[in-house]
């Protein structure tokens, strides 16, 4: 069976990706399930992809391995984008996922909800040593809900209720989770990829 390196310190998206690619007979192994400690790489960029791609060819240069990185968040049509690449630590330092959803209920406050329409946003980059970095996003359209629900998932999924649900992705679980979100999206788009390659 193959390894592919995440490149992530996020225990949720490490264990969404492990199922994932269980499918396609690969072990997804995360920064978290290694021995040594890697420096923490700075999200200095002003895009998704600038961000995963520090991620991903920062490892993959230390490691010359293949690495694959994720950089992701939720887009607020209300908050003119935001928390966008600043989702992980909208509320500040340390990053506090219950922080970050209250600062957005709080900013949202009662607004109704055709005005709370969101997407999360998943950017992709795999790095090859030798190659260049390649770039697959997913998204998933939802409205932000009026309070938290749901204890499944991790960071904004409490208040996430995805087009088509009345759920919000934290009630739904990951099953469903798994096949709707924008996560699962972009790594649709990189299976076809790795498949078009063979
Ligand atoms: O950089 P790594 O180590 O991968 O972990 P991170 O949590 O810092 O990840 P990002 O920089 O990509 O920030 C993404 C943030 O967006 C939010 N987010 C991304 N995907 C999500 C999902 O599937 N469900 C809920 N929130 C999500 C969550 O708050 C994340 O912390
Ligand atoms: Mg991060």
């Amino acid at each position: 069976m193959k390894e592919l390196l995440i490149a992530t310190k996020n225990k949720g998206k490490a264990e969404e990706f492990k199922v994932f690619f269980e499918r396609y007979g690969i072990i997804a192994k995360s920064l978290l399930d290694l021995q040594e400690d890697l420096p923490d790489i700075e999200e200095t960029g002003e895009t998704f992809e600038e961000n995963a791609a520090l991620k991903s060819e920062g490892i993959a240069k230390i490691l010359n391995i293949p690495v694959l990185a994720d950089d992701s968040g939720l887009v607020i049509d209300a908050l003119g984008g935001k928390p966008g690449i600043y989702s992980a630590r909208y509320a500040g330092e340390p990053k506090d996922d219950k922080k970050n959803i209250e600062k957005v209920l709080r900013e949202l406050g009662d607004l109704p909800v055709e005005k709370r329409t969101a997407r999360f946003v998943c950017v992709l980059s795999l790095s090859i040593p030798g190659n260049s970095t390649i770039y697959k996003k997913g998204t998933c359209e939802g409205v932000i809900g009026f309070e938290e629900k749901g204890i499944h998932g991790f960071g904004y999924d409490p208040i996430f209720i995805p087009e088509g649900y009345n759920q919000t992705l934290a009630e739904l679980g990951p099953d469903e989770k798994n096949k709707i979100s924008h996560r699962a999206n972009a790594i649709k788009q990189l299976e076809e990829w790795i498949q078009n390659q063979q």
